[in-house]
C-alpha cells in the first residue's frame, strides 16, 4: 500500500502497517487491512512466514478485482450479493475498495440504497459475527468513552452513527440499522478515498419501537422501547464527548437517519459545538440543489425563477427548502423570509399552511404560508403551479399520471425529483416521469433506476442521492482538521457538484454527473469545501497548502498492493 510514516492528521497518505505493527503469518491473513490473499507475492509469503498457508498461484489485484466481479454477478439474489460483498470487506479490504471503487456503479446499490433497506430489515438474520463497527447501548451509560478504547484503530476522523429511528424511508429498524453507518462510510473511502482505518461506523441501541423486532427471537438490539427525553439527550451527548474527547475536536461526526423529532434539536445543539453535520437534512439539501442549478442547463429557468412544491415535509424536506432559500437570497439580495416564499410543501395532512400554524412542527413553520389549505398533492400543484416537484415522503407512486401531466400542462420542461429511497418508497419512476411528461420532464431520483428510452432518445435518470456529497464534505474536513461543517459548506457542496456535470450528461437530461467519475467529482466537493474552512478560520491543519486540491488528491487512499 502506497503511503507516507506517521504523519499529522489530515496531512499526508497513511501506511496501514501502523494499524496491525509486526502482524506476521495467520494473523496477518485473518487481518482484512492486511491480507491480499493470492496477492501476496511469493517473496511476502517467505517474510511474513505465509508458505503454506495459500495455494501457490498468485494473482494480481486487478485479476482478484475482475474474479470478485464475476463472482457477484452469479449471485442470484440482491442481499446475497450484499452480503457477498460484506464478507469481502471482512477478509480482504483492499480487493473490496478496489472492487468498489472500479465498479461503482455496478456495485453501489448493493452496499448501499437500495439494498443496504433491506439488509437492515434483515440485519439480524444476516449478522456475520465480526465487528464492522461500535454497537453502543444505553446500558452502557457512564461507559461510552472506555468502550471506544475497544476499537483497534485510535486515528479516527469520520464518524457516522444512527440510532436507527428512520432508516430510509423504512422506519425504525433499532440496532439493525448499522447496515446503514457501514454503507455510507464505505462510500467515504470508495467515493472519495478517505482512509478506511480512519473510518468508524456506529448505531446508538437506544430501544426500538419497532414490534416486529421486539417480537423478533433472533433481534440482536435490546428489546425495550426507545430511550426517550433528557436521558435519550444526556446519552447521545455522552456518545459526542467521548468521540471528541478520544480523537481530538476534529473528528467528524455524521448524524444519519434520526427520526425528526430528535435530528433537528441535535443538529441546532451540536453544529455550534462540534465538527458534525446531519447528512439527511443537510447532505440532502446540497445533492437536490445542485440538481435545481444543474437544471438551469435544461429549462432555461435559474433557481430564483423557481417556484418549488415538495411532497414531504421531514428532514430532507425542510433541509432543502432551507438551502434552495438560501441560494436565491444569494443570488438575489431578498431576504430569507422573501425566498421562502417561492416554496411550499406538502406533508401527512396535506399542504403546510397558516391556518396550521398551531399544529406544525417547528422545522415547517418558516414555509406555512399565507395560502388556501388543500388535502392532497394533485390539488397543489394545480393551484400552486409549481416548476420543481420535489419528492420526499416515502409515499411510492404519489407522482401519479395526473400529477406529472399537470407538471407537464404548466411547464415546457417540469422538474421532477423523487429522492425517496429506497426504490420501493420513490414517488414515480424515470419510466412514469417520462412517459406522462412525453419525455420533458427533468428527473431524478433518491435510489437508482436505468436509463430509459423515450421515442428514440436514451434518457439517464440522475441519482440525487446525497452520495454526491458527503464523502466529498468528509474528505475536506479529514483534509483541513475542520472544527465545524456549516450551511454554507453545504452550499459551496452543491455549487461545485453543479459545476461537474459535463455536457453529455445534460443531452440525456440528466443534472448529475456519472457515478463513475466520483472520485474526481468528490474531489472538487472537497476542495471548495476546504478553501471556505480555510477562509472562516474552521481549519485546523496548518500550513494551509498551496495548491489545495493537488494536496487533496495526495492524501486521498488508492486501494492497492
Ligand atoms: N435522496 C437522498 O439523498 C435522500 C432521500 N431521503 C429520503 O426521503 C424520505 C424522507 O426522509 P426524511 O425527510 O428524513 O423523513 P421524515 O420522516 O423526516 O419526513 C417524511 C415526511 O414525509 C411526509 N409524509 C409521510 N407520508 C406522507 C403522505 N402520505 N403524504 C404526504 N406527506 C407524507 C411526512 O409528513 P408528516 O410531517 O405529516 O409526518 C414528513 O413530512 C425517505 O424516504 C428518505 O430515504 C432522505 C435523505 C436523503
Ligand atoms: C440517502 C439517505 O441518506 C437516506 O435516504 O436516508
Ligand atoms: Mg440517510
Amino acid at each position: 500500500m502506497s503511503g507516507a510514516a506517521a504523519a499529522p492528521r489530515g496531512t499526508s497518505a497513511r501506511d496501514d502497517s501502523e494499524d496491525y505493527p509486526g502482524s506476521r503469518g495467520y494473523t496477518t491473513m485473518k487481518t482484512p487491512h492486511q491480507n491480499k490473499g493470492l496477492g501476496f507475492t511469493m517473496a511476502e509469503r517467505e517474510a511474513l512466514g505465509l508458505k503454506g498457508l495459500l495455494p501457490p498461484a498468485t494473482l494480481r489485484l486487478e485479476e482478484q478485482v475482475e474474479l470478485t466481479m464475476q463472482e457477484l454477478r452469479r449471485k442470484s439474489s440482491a442481499l446475497d450479493k450484499y452480503v457477498f460483498l460484506q464478507s469481502l470487506q471482512d477478509v480482504n479490504s483492499t480487493l473490496y475498495y478496489a472492487v468498489l471503487s472500479r465498479h461503482t456503479y455496478e456495485c453501489m446499490p448493493f452496499v448501499y440504497t437500495p439494498v443496504v433497506g433491506e439488509a437492515c430489515q434483515k440485519f439480524s438474520q444476516i449478522y456475520r459475527h465480526t465487528p464492522q463497527g461500535l454497537y453502543l447501548s444505553m446500558d452502557d451509560r457512564g461507559k461510552l468513552r472506555s468502550i471506544l478504547d475497544n476499537w483497534p484503530m485510535d486515528d479516527i476522523r469520520a464518524i457516522v452513527f444512527t440510532d436507527g429511528e428512520r432508516i430510509l424511508g423504512l422506519g425504525d429498524q433499532g440496532i439493525d440499522g448499522m447496515g446503514i453507518p457501514v454503507g455510507k462510510l464505505a462510500l467515504y473511502t470508495a467515493c472519495a478515498g478517505v482512509h478506511p482505518s480512519q473510518c468508524l461506523p456506529v448505531v446508538l441501541d437506544v430501544g426500538t419501537n419497532n414490534q416486529a423486532k421486539l417480537d423478533d427471537p433472533f433481534y440482536i438490539g435490546h428489546k425495550r422501547r426507545r430511550l426517550t427525553g433528557p436521558d435519550y439527550d444526556a446519552f447521545i451527548g455522552e456518545f459526542i464527548e467521548a468521540a471528541v474527547d478520544k480523537y481530538g475536536k476534529s473528528v467528524m461526526l455524521q448524524f444519519e437517519d434520526f427520526g425528526n423529532s430528535n435530528a433537528f434539536r441535535l443538529l441546532y445543539h451540536w453544529q455550534e459545538k462540534v465538527c458534525c453535520f446531519n447528512d439527511d437534512i443537510q447532505g440532502t439539501a446540497a445533492v437536490a440543489l445542485a440538481g435545481v442549478l444543474g437544471s438551469t442547463a435544461l429549462t432555461g429557468t435559474a433557481v430564483e425563477d423557481h417556484r418549488f412544491l415538495f411532497l414531504g415535509a421531514g428532514e430532507a424536506g425542510a433541509g432543502i427548502a432551507e438551502l434552495i432559500a438560501y441560494a436565491i437570497h444569494v443570488e438575489t439580495g431578498k431576504s430569507m423570509e422573501e425566498c421562502r416564499k417561492q416554496i411550499f410543501m406538502l406533508d401527512s395532512k396535506g399542504l403546510v399552511c397558516e391556518s396550521r400554524l398551531h399544529e406544525l412542527q417547528h422545522h415547517k413553520l418558516k414555509f406555512a404560508h399565507d395560502v388556501e389549505h388543500v388535502g392532497d398533492l394533485l390539488s397543489a400543484v394545480k393551484t400552486l403551479k409549481p416548476t420543481v416537484l420535489i419528492g420526499v415522503s416515502t409515499l411510492p407512486k404519489s407522482f401519479n399520471q395526473a400529477v406529472i401531466e399537470e407538471m407537464s400542462a404548466n411547464n415546457k420542461r417540469p422538474v421532477i425529483f423523487a429522492l425517496s429511497n429506497p426504490t420501493s418508497k420513490a414517488e414515480c419512476t424515470p419510466e412514469e416521469a417520462y412517459t406522462w411528461s412525453n419525455g420533458a420532464a427533468v428527473f431524478a431520483s433518491g435510489s437508482p433506476f436505468e436509463p430509459v428510452k423515450f421515442k428514440g432518445k436514451t434518457l439517464v435518470p440522475g441519482q440525487g442521492n446525497n452520495a454526491y456529497i458527503f464523502p466529498g464534505v468528509g474528505l475536506a474536513a479529514v483534509a483541513c482538521g475542520a472544527t465545524r461543517i456549516t450551511d454554507l459548506d453545504m452550499y459551496i457542496a452543491a455549487k461545485a457538484l453543479a459545476k461537474t456535470v459535463p455536457q453529455d450528461r445534460f443531452d440525456a437530461s440528466c443534472v448529475y454527473p456519472k457515478l463513475e467519475d466520483i472520485r474526481e467529482v468528490s474531489l472538487k466537493v472537497a476542495t471548495a469545501v476546504a478553501a471556505n474552512k480555510y477562509a472562516t478560520g474552521q481549519a485546523s491543519v496548518m500550513p494551509e497548502p498551496k495548491d489545495l486540491e493537488a494536496h487533496i488528491r495526495s492524501i486521498m487512499y488508492e486501494p492497492r498492493y
